[in-house]
């Protein structure tokens, strides 16, 4: 599951336990509150961390509960259910009020992989643990909402289609070179460490986090638009 702990302006959500974070209904729901709760609790200067306990930051939604549903229909049913859950997920990080910053300490594949990229920063390991979009592997196309991240937060064209129409299994270094993530580190403790320094740095700028949301949602309109987050119109001062 997740837990949501405070710590001075930080509110670090983690991923908690040994597996590989599956996201399952639960897992979303989790996270759906924990999120909520940082949004209820925020303040000039709250930043959020988000990482993860083991080998996996999260390895996307729980096929095998799909998988399990006995027959292909009921299996489909059952992961269009995790894609509809997990769209408000990306909806909430999109509108926090307050920078996030995802430090990802193992394995991001898929939806696991789209859940560290709805963060405004992204630090990674790189040791161990890459960043992963099975879909064209297994299969299965991309919801409206996955592309329109991807469209949203990786600027490079070939980098899209590595990740998404080839299936790249992206080490650290690798995805820093393309510019989806921040920065590389040489272990999991290290990734949080710096995740934590760039919260802290973030959270003496006092911003106000209302602002911030709305500077953060007017970057990426369309994205928006597909998770159903409203823009608001900036209002001309006259
Ligand atoms: C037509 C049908 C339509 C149906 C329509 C229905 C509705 C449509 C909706 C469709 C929905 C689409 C969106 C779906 C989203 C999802 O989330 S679906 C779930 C997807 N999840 C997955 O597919 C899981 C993918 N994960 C994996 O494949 C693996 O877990 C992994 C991430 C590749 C990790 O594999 P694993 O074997 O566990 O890795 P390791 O053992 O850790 O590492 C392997 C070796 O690599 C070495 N290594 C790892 N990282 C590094 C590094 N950074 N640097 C160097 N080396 C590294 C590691 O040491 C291992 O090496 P060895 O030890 O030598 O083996």
């Amino acid at each position: 599951m997740c837990t949501l702990e405070k710590r001075g302006d930080l509110f670090f959500l983690t991923l908690t336990g040994d597996d590989e974070h599956r996201l399952s209904l639960t897992l979303i729901d989790s996270l759906l509150s924990a999120l909520s709760q940082a949004k209820s609790q925020a303040t000039r200067g709250s930043v959020l961390v988000t990482t993860a306990h083991g080998k996996f930051f999260s390895n996307g939604f729980d096929l095998g509960w799909a998988q399990a549903a006995g027959s292909a229909s009921a299996a489909r049913a059952r992961l269009s259910q995790m894609v509809a859950a997990f769209k408000p997920v990306v909806a909430a990080l999109l509108s926090l009020p307050m920078p996030t910053v995802a430090a990802v300490q193992g394995h991001a594949a898929a939806a696991g992989f789209l859940l560290a990229l709805s963060h405004d920063y992204f630090l990674m390991r790189r040791d161990r643990g890459v960043l992963y979009m099975s879909e064209v592997d297994l299969g299965l196309p991309f919801p409206d909402y996955f592309t329109a991240a991807f469209l949203a937060k990786i600027g490079s064209v070939s980098g899209r289609r590595d990740v998404m129409l080839r299936g790249m299994k992206l080490k650290g270094d690798e995805a820093v070179k393309l510019g989806i993530v921040e920065s590389a580190h040489d272990s999991a403790e290290s990734t949080v460490e710096a995740a934590v320094r760039l919260g802290e740095q973030l959270a003496k700028r006092k911003w106000n986090g209302d602002v911030y949301a709305e500077i953060r949602k007017s970057l990426y309109p369309e994205l928006c638009g597909v998770v159903g987050v409203g823009v608001a119109t900036p209002k001309a001062k006259l």
